[in-house]
This record gives structure tokens, sequence and C-alpha cells, in this order.
């Protein structure tokens, strides 16, 4: 699986993402290009579905864009000293979504203000969005309309979005409620749910729903009926435990 740190603050390099040292900031899409094999399900013929698609995780620094990416890569979660991200870096996961292989190449972005001109380099080519905010950290909140306002800007009209409120397992020190995540997600008509990078609540639901969302778009299939992405999210998603069924 390929992994990269792409970073803004070199000279560009003529070939290779990760060439000995050096790092450079690639034209948005060309990971894409470069990763190109076609992932469909053997015998089966989707020509529709892109190489890969685009995942781009977004929200303030600290809200936990990298521990999330990195519990649905590899399972496990980063404890410990917290290590802000440099630009971009990316991972590849390839789902099985409804028989048919799907590659989902997630872009980690920084949250760090200083970054944001690399970041906007980048949602023009996203397929879909997942926007964080962090529970227990109201600012990270009240900055969603912020980034809202950017990804109008910036990404595709018809990018898929959904918007994450991160850290549930840190009951103790929660300050925004889930039932305010929901309000705010239901303003904006974009589907909701609370995620734990430390236990993984919801963590594979969250990037499913988005894969079957863009798979459903890339393949429309005759006879099959419509993916209602918003339904999928309610009946799916599990609460953290204290007050859900
Ligand atoms: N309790 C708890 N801590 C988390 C969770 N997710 C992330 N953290 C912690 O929050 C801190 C920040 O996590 P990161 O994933 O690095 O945050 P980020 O959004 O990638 O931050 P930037 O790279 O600066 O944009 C780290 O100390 C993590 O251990 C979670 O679900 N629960
Ligand atoms: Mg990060």
């Amino acid at each position: 699986m390929a992994r990269g740190r792409l970073m803004a603050e070199r000279e560009p390099a003529p070939a290779g993402v990760e060439g000995a040292g050096t790092a450079w900031l690639p034209a948005p899409g060309f990971l894409g290009a470069i990763e190109g094999s076609r992932v469909s399900a053997p015998g089966a013929s989707h020509p529709s579905l892109p190489p890969s698609l685009q995942v781009m995780l977004v929200g303030d620094s600290g809200v936990g864009k990298t521990c999330l990416l990195v519990r649905f890569k590899d399972g496990a979660f980063l404890a410990g000293s917290f290590i802000s991200t440099v630009g971009i870096d990316f991972r590849n996961k390839v789902l099985t979504v409804d028989g048919v292989k799907v590659k989902l190449q997630i872009w980690d972005t920084a949250g760090q203000e200083r970054f944001r001109s690399v970041t906007h380099a980048y949602y023009r080519d996203a397929h879909a969005l997942l926007l964080l905010y962090d529970v227990t950290n109201k600012a990270s909140f009240d900055n969603i309309q912020a980034w809202l306002t950017e990804i109008h800007e910036y990404a595709q009209q018809d990018v898929v979005l959904m918007l994450l409120g991160n850290k549930v397992d840190s009951a103790q020190d929660r300050v925004v409620k889930r039932e305010d995540g929901e309000k705010l997600a239901k303003e904006y008509g974009v589907p909701f749910m609370e995620t734990s990078a430390k236990s993984g609540l919801n963590v594979e639901l969250a990037f499913t729903a988005i894969a079957k969302e863009l798979k459903h778009r890339s393949m429309k299939l005759p006879n099959e009926p419509k993916f209602k992405l918003h339904d999928y999210v309610k009946k799916e998603v599990r609460g953290s435990g204290c007050c859900r069924s």
C-alpha cells in the first residue's frame, strides 16, 4: 500500500512522490494518475469506476484526522504525543463495496492555518470530504461553519460531505453534545456521526458510507435502487454506549 508525505515547503522535483529526501507538492490529481490501476471485481465490467477515489480529511488541528486515518488503515490508535501533520499525507485503502473493489486514496491534511493554501489546492480533486471537529474542543466545533464556507469556495459542487464529531471516548471532557452536532449537520444537509479514533467507534462506517455513495454514483446499474447516504448512515450509526440504543 502506498503511503506518502507531500510537503509544500520544498522545490518541485521532476519525478517520484518520495524521492530520496525529496518532497514536493505535486499537482492535485497527480497521485490518482500514478496509482492508476483499475480496481474492479474479477470478471466484473464496471468501466465507470475511477482508478481511485479521493477522500480528504479536513478540520482544525488536533481534532484527530491523522488518528482517524491510522485507525481506519491500520486498526491502531496513535496515543501519546501529538505530531501535527505538515502539508498533506496520504494513504490508500481498498474496500469491497457490494462485491466491487473500491480504492480510496485518503488525503490527510494539516489543520494548522499556515498550511491552508496547500489544502485549498487539493479540494478541487476530492470526491469526498470528511469534516471533523473534536467533541472535547468547542472552538473546533465553532469553526465548522468557516470550514464549510471554505469547502463551498474550493471543492466541487457535488462533493460528498460528511461531518464527524471525533473523540467521543473522552466522555468526561465532552463539551459538544451529540444533539448540537446533529443540529448543525441538519442545518447544512450533511450526514453526521460521532467517532472515536481511540476506540474505533464508527470509523470503518464513516469510510464505508463514503465509498458506497461514491461507488453508487460512479456505477449506476439500471435496476439498482438509488443509494441514500443519509438513510444508510442513520441506520448503521452506533452511539458511544451511554445514550443510544
Ligand atoms: N481520546 C482521543 N484522543 C484522540 C482521538 N483522536 C485523536 N486523538 C488525540 O488527539 C491528538 C491530535 O490527533 P491528530 O490525529 O494528530 O490530530 P490532527 O487532526 O491530525 O491534527 P493536525 O495534523 O495538526 O491537523 C493526539 O494526541 C491524539 O492522540 C480520539 O478519538 N480520542
Ligand atoms: Mg494530522
